[in-house]
């Protein structure tokens, strides 16, 4: 996510008020009898609402495992506030469903792999929830707050830009732009560890600037969009001011949003213009316009630059976080196992049997299928979203004995159906090869593999983000011997919107003779 979902409950709570708690301010002066009138009211219609509150919850919750009672008015507020996996993992082991509130959002927690499928795909009753935020930073026209059978349709025409023909088109583009930063990372990575954390991002946001515009924006304008975006995720924080008043963080990431806009409505133009004259599209923006401009296509054909530019912003808004998580951590568990490493390195060596500066394709890539392990088992062990809220649309009966109530947020886990012991034996050590068989109970079972979600919104970008976490990961390998400097916060984990190593993943890159 993506990640344009709250990995909290409390995103969605925090800007909301209840009139529940609005009460009206009373005269507090001690002049007689009538003031203690006045406090006895107060304190009676308190006691009510805070007793009304309570029965609502337990109404609600009926027998699903979680507090017998709810803290007045916040809820488990201060636990959402400061998300630990710790916190999450006592939550999903109270039960396959569970409840908790915060402020006045009723919470259904699934952690089991039926239950989180049901919710994902029972879009008649449930859809995603996405944070206060969003929609002042992605504009409330995005096609990504579209729900059922718009969604599909829409959702329909933007498949042809992650086709297996269109990851060729950009794989050259990922290899280029991967070995430009890794030119730089020679000087920068000096004699001691570093956290790579704004260096991978930086990296990613580069080549996803290029694959989705390519050179219809020019090499500052992708500079300045990366810098300024780091506001747009810092405003998807769990908690936000709820107005974008000058200074919040939403207002800053309004700003960046503008800028971003600017540059990408420019870029869809020019794709328009180019593609006119004939000419082969080399990016995402490209083969939309070609697509669109193809005979044979059935859907609609007319996409303002300003619409093209709201859905390559939506990509990136979708992908940054989640694609950093992912590669970070793939350099993470890669340099901690270099045993690993070794036979990634083994398999580059016997692929490209020494050309190792010509640009990957997608053919090459297909030779690379412990590579593909790697990526595909790194992203199972730390999956960079480990659950998305959803909102229940009407009374959704999940289960014989429970009804989920309408309007209720509604939270699949991920990472229990991807940390599965029946499924994935040993799952918390990192086994790519339990990925090579394709008799194994990993490979036999994918409905588990949630790290891309599922149903109608799961990950549209998923190829993509697989494609250039491998490619990154496979040059790395040959360019540079990797130290990881092992910190006590290596494991532990930062709930920005997706997941990060708490140290930042701190890493030494020495160039190897090739
Ligand atoms: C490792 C990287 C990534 C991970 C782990 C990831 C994960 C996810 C997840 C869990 C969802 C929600 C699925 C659901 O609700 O069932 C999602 C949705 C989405 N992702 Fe990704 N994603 C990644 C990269 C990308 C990239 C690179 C793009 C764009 C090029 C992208 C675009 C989207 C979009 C547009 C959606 C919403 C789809 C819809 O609502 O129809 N993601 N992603």
């Amino acid at each position: 996510m993506s990640f344009f979902k709250s990995a909290s409950p409390a995103a969605a709570a925090a800007p909301t008020a209840s009139p529940l708690y609005s009460l009206p301010t009373f005269p507090f002066a001690f002049n007689g009898p009538k003031s203690y009138t006045w406090l006895y009211t107060t304190g009676a219609i308190v006691f009510a609402l805070l007793a009304l509150e309570q029965t609502v919850y337990r109404r609600r919750k009926r027998h699903l495992p979680g507090d017998a009672w709810t803290i007045p008015i916040i809820g488990k507020f201060a636990d959402s506030m400061k998300p630990t996996m710790e916190g999450y993992k006592r939550q999903w082991d109270s039960g396959v469903l569970s409840a908790i509130s915060v402020f006045h959002i009723f919470i259904v927690m699934a952690s089991s792999n039926a239950y989180a499928r049901k919710i994902l795909n029972s879009p008649t009753y449930a859809e995603p929830c996405l944070v206060h935020s969003a929609k002042q930073i992605l504009l409330p026209d995005n096609w990504v707050f579209l729900t059922g059978k718009t969604h599909v349709d829409y959702r329909r025409g933007l498949t042809n830009l992650f086709t297996r023909k269109a990851i060729g088109l950009y794989i050259s583009k990922q290899d280029t732009i991967t070995r430009e930063h890794f030119a730089r990372w020679r000087d920068e990575f000096g004699s001691s560890p570093q956290p790579i954390m704004f260096t991978a991002r930086y990296l990613n946001m580069d080549t996803s600037l290029r694959v989705f515009c390519g050179d219809h924006i020019p090499a500052h304008a992708t500079k300045e969009i990366s810098e300024k975006y780091w506001a747009v995720t810092q405003a998807l924080e769990l908690v936000n001011f709820p107005f974008a008043w000058p200074g919040t963080k939403v207002y800053k990431a309004i700003q960046a949003r503008k800028v971003a806009m600017y540059w990408l409505e420019l870029a869809a133009s020019r794709s328009k213009e180019e593609m006119a004259t004939g000419a082969e599209p080399s990016c995402l923006l490209d083969r939309w316009v070609q697509t669109l401009a193809d005979p044979a296509y059935k859907g609609r054909r007319e996409f303002s630059d300003h619409e093209m530019a709201m859905v390559v912003f939506s990509f990136l808004f979708a992908s940054q976080d989640a694609m950093s998580s992912g590669l970070i951590y793939g350099f993470q568990h890669l340099a901690d196992h270099p045993e690993v490493l070794a036979k990634v390195r083994a398999e580059q060596e016997r692929v490209r049997k020494g050309n190792y500066e010509n640009p990957l394709t997608i053919e090459l890539m297909d030779e690379m299928p412990y590579l593909q392990a790697v990526v595909k088992e790194s992203l199972r062990l730390q999956p960079p979203v480990v659950m998305v809220p959803y909102k229940s649309t009407k009374a959704f009966p999940i289960s014989d004995d429970y009804t989920v109530p309408a309007g209720s947020m509604l939270i699949p886990s991920f990472y229990n159906s991807l940390h599965d012991e029946e499924v994935y034996p040993e799952p918390y050590a990192f086994l790519p090869e339990r990925w090579l068989d394709p008799q194994s109970v990993a490979n036999q079972n994918p409905k588990h593999y949630m790290v891309w979600g599922a149903g109608p919104h799961r990950c549209i970008g998923l190829e993509y983000a697989t494609m250039n976490i491998a490619l990154v990961l496979g040059i790395a390998a040959m360019q540079f011997d990797w130290e990881h400097e092992v910190t006590p916060l290596s494991d532990k984990i930062d709930i920005i919107a997706t997941v990060f190593p708490k140290d930042g993943c701190r890493m030494k890159f020495t160039p190897r003779k090739q």
